[in-house]
């Protein structure tokens, strides 16, 4: 079977265009390895050919999960020829269709009539053959007839299904996404991937001071998005030796937003190593102590880089609503000891400053802390649901091992 794919080329000029057309390819051919499908690029589209039968719906619940993708459908491969192509649009059309209309585009402009003759040709003849009635507006079954060199392509709207839009992966360079084990921040990670940023997982634990869990979470949180991104990186870093410093030296009210700076402090460490450009967090306005503007700001002041903070102005039921779509919101909702609850503050300082911050954390030996964590870090690299089983070296349960 062949599907074409579409992608929206909005805003896509000269070398970018190219470029994104490049990524989107190879995309769309790691995300199908195993099937047997061969990927091919068109001008302005991407072709899928020999998909085995049996393996199209997994095909297709792959390419719905590759960004840069505006749409997709299985379509018909026809000589260019108004009865063949009336025919076949007979044959796809479903039997209780009310109404239909034709839609023609032309990627060869050389053929001797325009798209609108093409459409009222083929559509008289599927009206002489089922007496259906044409809507140009509304109609209930739009066949597609797309003209490329020697062929037309031929499908209905019945079976075109949607991609995630976006750009694809990797288009706009890399990110690091602190990754809280919580419903933000894989939204937040996701929303980055639509935009076309790679995103490199670190999550923080407290273990021993909290169980092994979060980390747990986290992986399955990343195993959900690797089906969005291909295999994805993740570091566990240990938190607990920089908590018990502050816990030791830094004022009580202090703490969460002390804890918040060594986190991105440390991501932006690996974020280096990475050579990624930004920093990603789930914050959301107001949320909860640590999210007031002159919090956010005095803990994104420890760091040079770049932090991006996608769900800013989102409400909590957006994000949800988000999560369920893209699947990590089962995993998130699963209880756990957060590291952030670790000997958490009575009363948190809901508006510090960056220089209360810088006072309040001076009796600290920041670099060698910071070291200290990410010696500890250990990194997991997690492949695609379908490669899982199959990837070399993996131990799938091996978070959960470290748990006992
Ligand atoms: N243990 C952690 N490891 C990595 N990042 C973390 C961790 N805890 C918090 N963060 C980062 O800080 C952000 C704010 O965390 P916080 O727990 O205050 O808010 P939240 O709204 O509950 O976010 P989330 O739902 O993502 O946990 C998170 O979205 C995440 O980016």
């Amino acid at each position: 079977m062949t599907l074409l794919v579409h992608y929206h080329e909005i805003g896509l000029k000269g070398k970018n265009r190219a470029r994104f057309e490049q990524i989107l390819l190879q995309r769309i051919r790691d995300a199908l390895a195993g099937t047997g499908a061969r990927v091919s690029r068109l001008t302005g589209r991407i072709l899928v050919r020999e998909v085995p039968e049996a393996q199209l719906e997994e095909v297709e619940r792959r390419l719905e999960r590759v960004f840069g993708i505006a749409y997709f459908a299985v379509v018909r491969e026809v000589p260019i020829d108004f009865d063949g192509i009336a025919r076949v649009g007979l044959e796809l059309l479903p039997e209780d269709t009310t109404s239909f209309r034709v839609s023609a585009k032309r990627a060869n402009k050389r053929l001797p009539f325009t798209s609108p003759e093409a459409e009222r040709a083929i559509g008289a003849r599927i009206v002489r053959a089922t007496g259906l009635p044409v809507r140009l507006k509304g109609a209930d079954v739009e066949v597609h007839v797309e003209f490329f060199e020697e062929v037309a392509w031929v499908y209905t709207s019945r079976t075109r299904r949607a991609g995630p839009g976006g750009l694809p992966v990797g288009a706009s360079g890399k990110v690091v996404v602190l990754l809280s084990g919580g419903i933000d921040s894989p939204v937040a990670a996701w929303r980055m991937m639509k935009r076309g940023a790679r995103a490199v997982f670190v999550h923080f634990h407290s273990y021993p001071h909290t169980d092994y869990y979060s980390a747990v979470k986290s992986k399955k949180t990343v195993e959900v998005l690797a089906d969005w991104q291909g295999e994805s990186k993740l570091y566990l870093v240990p938190l607990a030796k920089v908590q018990e410093e502050i816990f030791a030296r830094c004022p009580e009210r202090y703490r969460t937003l002390l804890y918040r700076r060594f986190m991105l402090r440390i991501a932006e460490a690996i974020a280096e190593q990475e050579d990624a450009k930004a920093l990603v967090t789930g914050d959301a306005l107001g949320q909860v102590a640590s999210q007031t503007l002159e919090n956010m700001h005095a803990v994104g002041r420890a760091v040079r880089m770049l932090v991006l903070r996608p769900l800013v102005g989102m409400d909590k039921t957006e994000v949800i609503e988000a999560a369920k779509r893209i699947g990590t919101y089962e995993i998130s909702i699963l209880p756990q000891q957060d590291c952030c609850s670790f000997l958490e503050p009575k009363r948190p300082a809901t508006r510090s400053t960056p220089e209360d911050l810088d006072r309040a954390e001076a009796a600290l030996d920041i670099p060698a802390l910071v070291r200290l964590a990410l010696e500890g870090a250990e990194v997991l690299r997690i492949p695609p649901s379908h490669l899982r089983s199959a990837a070399d070296g993996q131990d799938p349960e091996a978070p959960a091992k470290l748990l006992t």
